[in-house]
């Protein structure tokens, strides 16, 4: 287009007649071009390395546009790092996540690094009378933190820092205080870190993030709500019940999550002191003062009975390791170990319906909390695992697996039991006829869970997926901030995560604009003449002053 409208000016210049007019041969009518286009048709020995250049231009625009298409999508796909940092009741447990953020804006983690997680203990909930104290274990995590990621990036690394129920059993005061300490810490982690990423979360919350992180392994997040998977933890501390619910809650129960073109009405509450080392701790407790002690008709009137511990073990002074457990357990000399399942089972189900009685509006299942009809399959994780491992079970074990099996543990005698688990700790083995009683009480005589019921698995992992609520937590956060980016497209472009076609052609075409100022630059500065004597007019390039 450009060419044409050019030719067409130098051809409208008054043609030469065959009579030139009469002028000095030697003076020269000259015109500086300044449209070099007009020339090229004129003159195409000089025009020709100017197509060339640009030609070039393009060619160099395109191969820079090609790599730094391959470099944004390699560096969007690169491996990334996320830390979050579980404050729980029994220690403290740091996670450094690994992942990618594929194409279509999917987080692919990479599992395959099992250390990838390390748990010093106690918890931060030991720390109440002494907070400064928190930098020496939260260090140790940092150390082993950054020994995960690359030094290069840890400044855009993100960490967090999530306490759960050890630190919601303090008073907030004492809370704040250790939160702080852990602050500073974080501060100077080298990772990125702002002091509200330091918090206690709620219970719900941390329903909600095992919930997530179970639907995402088994593939069903995003899918229809009906095809989910529900979530039973019973941690150290407390226990979670998560599901989705179609019946009406207060909402004080309900959490409404969007994943995809769903959104996910979940029942969500976490039982406090229903975790299963509080619960024990309770029950001997309770035992001591006589409460509902089992030996009422025991001879020995100054001896309470444990119906949840093995005969033969020899009562001593034990410390727990529960951060919030200040004062040594109560397992005294007060109690006589007499393992019996029915009746451990009996006192666990008195522990879990404490306060039932104050349960006037609704349905309670435990304590008195409302809670919904439990509504579709189950994955019971944490201390339901390990119970379930301990003992042998398969994954889709029945409960009444667990009852025989506990039956026969509480029944055995300590020195035999102690012979066959070697490998064990004392403190550990001592849980098992607990925790077995205590599942059945749980799951069966609260929740309703038929002995034959094949809609509870249990599990801590969904193929190479850890089901732990941090990966819940991460998963959230990230899929928030990615989801935040689609909007967001200047971070989008500077960021440089997620390149996105507007920020292709915006380099492509500051790409351009440079190729063509260098063509510009190099183009050369041409004079034309009419020669009177030869009649016609010449070219000549003028150098740049
Ligand atoms: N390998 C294991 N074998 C047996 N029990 C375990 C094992 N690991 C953890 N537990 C028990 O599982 C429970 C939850 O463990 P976890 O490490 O998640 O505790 P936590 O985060 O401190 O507890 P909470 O969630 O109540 O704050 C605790 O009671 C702990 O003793």
């Amino acid at each position: 287009m450009r060419r044409l409208h050019a030719r067409k000016r130098v051809d409208s210049k008054p043609k030469p007649t065959t009579d030139p007019p009469k002028m000095d041969p030697i003076k020269f009518q000259s015109r500086p071009s300044s449209r070099s286009t007009a020339l090229f048709s004129r003159n195409p020995r000089q025009s020709r390395p100017t197509p060339y250049v640009f030609a070039i231009s393009i060619v160099t625009s395109l191969a820079l546009l090609g790599f730094s298409y391959i470099f944004l999508f390699s560096s969007a796909e690169s491996t990334k790092f996320g830390i979050i940092i579980d404050g729980g009741s029994t220690g403290t447990r740091i996670h450094v996540f690994r992942y990618r953020v594929d194409r279509s804006k999917t987080l692919v983690f990479d599992f395959k690094q099992v250390s990838d997680s390390l748990k010093v203990n106690p918890g931060l909930s030991a720390y109440g009378e002494q907070p400064e104290a928190v930098s020496d274990s939260l260090g140790e995590l940092l150390e082993f933190g950054r020994k995960k990621v690359p030094k290069e990036q840890w400044g855009e690394t993100e960490i967090r820092l999530m306490a759960t129920a050890g630190l919601r059993l303090l008073d907030v005061e004492l809370q704040d205080k250790i939160l702080e300490e852990c602050r500073k810490v974080l501060r100077v982690s080298g990772f990125k870190f702002h002091d509200e990423w330091a918090s206690v979360i709620t219970g719900s919350d941390e329903g909600v993030y095992a919930w997530i992180v179970a639907n995402y392994a088994l593939g069903t997040l995003g899918g229809n709500p009906l095809d989910t998977t529900g979530i039973i933890e019973l941690g150290g501390a407390s226990a979670q019940v998560t599901f989705v619910s179609s019946e009406f809650m207060p909402s004080k129960f309900s959490r409404s999550i969007k994943f995809g073109n769903f959104t996910y009405n979940l029942y969500s509450h976490s039982f406090l002191h229903f975790g299963l080392d509080v619960a024990h701790e309770s029950l001997r407790e309770t035992l001591i003062k006589r409460d509902f002690s089992p030996a009422a008709d025991s001879l020995h009137k100054e001896m309470y009975i444990d119906p949840c511990t093995p005969k033969g073990y020899l009562p001593r002074s034990s410390n727990l390791s529960l951060g919030f457990v200040a004062e040594k357990s109560k397992y005294s000399s007060e109690l006589q170990a007499r393992g019996n399942f029915s009746e451990c089972r009996s006192a666990a189900l008195r522990l879990l319906h404490k306060g039932k009685e104050k349960c006037s509006n609704y349905h309670c299942y435990l304590g008195s909390v409302f809670m919904p009809k439990l509504q579709g399959n189950f994955l019971a994780t944490e201390n339901f695992f390990y119970t379930s491992k301990f003992f042998r079970l398969r994954q889709r074990a029945f409960l009444s697996d667990l009852m025989m099996a506990g039956q026969h543990f509480c029944g055995e005698d300590w020195s035999k039991l102690k012979k066959k688990h070697q490998s064990l700790d004392e403190e550990e083995l001592l849980r098992y006829c607990f925790s077995s009683a205590y599942i059945v009480a749980l799951l069966h005589d609260s929740l309703g869970i038929a002995l034959d019921d094949e809609r509870i698995s249990f599990a801590n992992q969904v193929e190479n997926i850890p089901l732990d609520w941090a990966l819940g937590a991460f998963i959230l956060q990230s899929t928030a901030k990615l989801d935040g980016q689609e909007t967001d497209w200047i971070t989008t472009i500077f960021s440089g995560e997620s390149p996105t076609l507007f920020s292709m052609v915006a380099i492509s075409a500051i790409l351009m604009f440079v190729a063509w100022s260098i063509s510009k630059w190099r183009k050369p500065q041409l004079k034309t003449v009419y020669d009177l004597e030869k009649g016609r007019y010449i070219v000549s390039r003028i150098g740049r002053s």
